[in-house]
């Protein structure tokens, strides 16, 4: 592959998921891809294997920004990023409950938004299933390690009733639009379920907090006119950062990998 082919990435959010994103590019193990350089609003020393810069310098080196910060990234990069002409990879996609900047993203450029499938599957099939017509119910359930699900706008005896939890607790139900507002950090499948069957109001979201959950679950239910589908997962957490499952920047590198146009593979 010539140089001129190569994407240029950035990636935004040195932490659980970046770390492992970034290694990987700077290691070469994404055909097409090479890392540029890295952001984030702590400093990272000298073990980064790529320069740290602001991210107005990003816009100018990169050609591909990986978002793996946070939803407020989204909210106040996003439309920058795209009318600079890079292309942004969403982690994040919590950020897309609100309307009014998901019609901004999707209408900027001339880079181009991308989402990742993240932490949940099946999302592939949604989207097909939901272009022969709307999905009639759609349930996500997320069961994660109590700890992770802490918030600040919990209310004493709320994070009593999670820390003393001996099984499962319900600690909030309503839909992908309300959801990952609560949790911003562990709940943005919801808004990727959203994302595939086209509507944030009909994906019922129930968080559950047990701390027998070693593995973090996301169980996804639906069906419509034309079939039932369910897809369960269950993902070992990551060590620094229980909030994020291990597999989610092994979900990155392959949204990277189709967008650098790597060949053979499921889209
Ligand atoms: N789509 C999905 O399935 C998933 C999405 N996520 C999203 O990815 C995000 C990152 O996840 P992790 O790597 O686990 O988080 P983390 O907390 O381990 O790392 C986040 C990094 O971003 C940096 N950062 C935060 N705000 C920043 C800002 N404004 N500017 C520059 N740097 C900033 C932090 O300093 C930290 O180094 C989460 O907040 C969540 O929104 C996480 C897990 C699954
Ligand atoms: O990593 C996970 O399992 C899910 C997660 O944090 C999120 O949806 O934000």
């Amino acid at each position: 592959m010539s140089s001129s082919t190569v994407r240029k990435v950035g990636v935004v959010g040195w932490g659980a998921i970046g770390r492992v994103v970034g290694t990987a590019l700077a290691e070469g193990r994404i055909a097409g891809a090479e890392l540029v350089c890295i952001v984030d609003n702590r400093p990272l020393g000298e073990a980064a294997p790529a320069r740290q810069v602001p991210f107005e310098e990003a816009l100018e080196l990169c050609d591909l920004i990986v978002e793996a910060a946070g939803q407020g990234v989204v909210r106040e990069w996003g439309e920058r990023i795209l009318d600079s002409g890079t292309d942004l990879l969403v982690a994040s996609t919590g950020a897309l409950t609100d309307d009014e900047l998901g019609g901004r993203l999707l209408a900027a450029g001339p880079g181009r938004v991308y989402f990742t499938g993240g932490a949940v599957g099946g999302l592939d099939l949604l989207q097909a299933a939901r272009s022969m017509g709307p999905l009639d119910e759609v349930r996500l359930t997320t069961t994660k390690l109590p700890a992770t699900l802490e918030q600040p706008w919990m209310d004493e005896e709320l994070l009593t009733r999670m820390r003393n939890a001996t099984g499962p607790v319900e600690i909030m139900s309503g839909t992908a639009r309300d959801v990952p507002v609560k949790f911003p950090k562990s709940t943005n499948v919801a808004a990727s379920v959203a994302l595939a069957v086209g509507d944030l109001d009909t994906v019922r979201v129930q968080v559950v907090a047990d701390p027998a959950a070693d593995r973090t679950r996301h169980v996804v239910e639906a069906s419509g006119p034309h079939g039932a589908y369910r897809f369960e997962v269950a993902h070992r957490p990551d060590p620094g950062n229980p909030a994020t499952s291990q597999v989610v920047p092994h979900a990155v590198l392959r949204s990277l990998g189709a967008l650098a146009g790597r060949t053979g593979q499921i889209l």
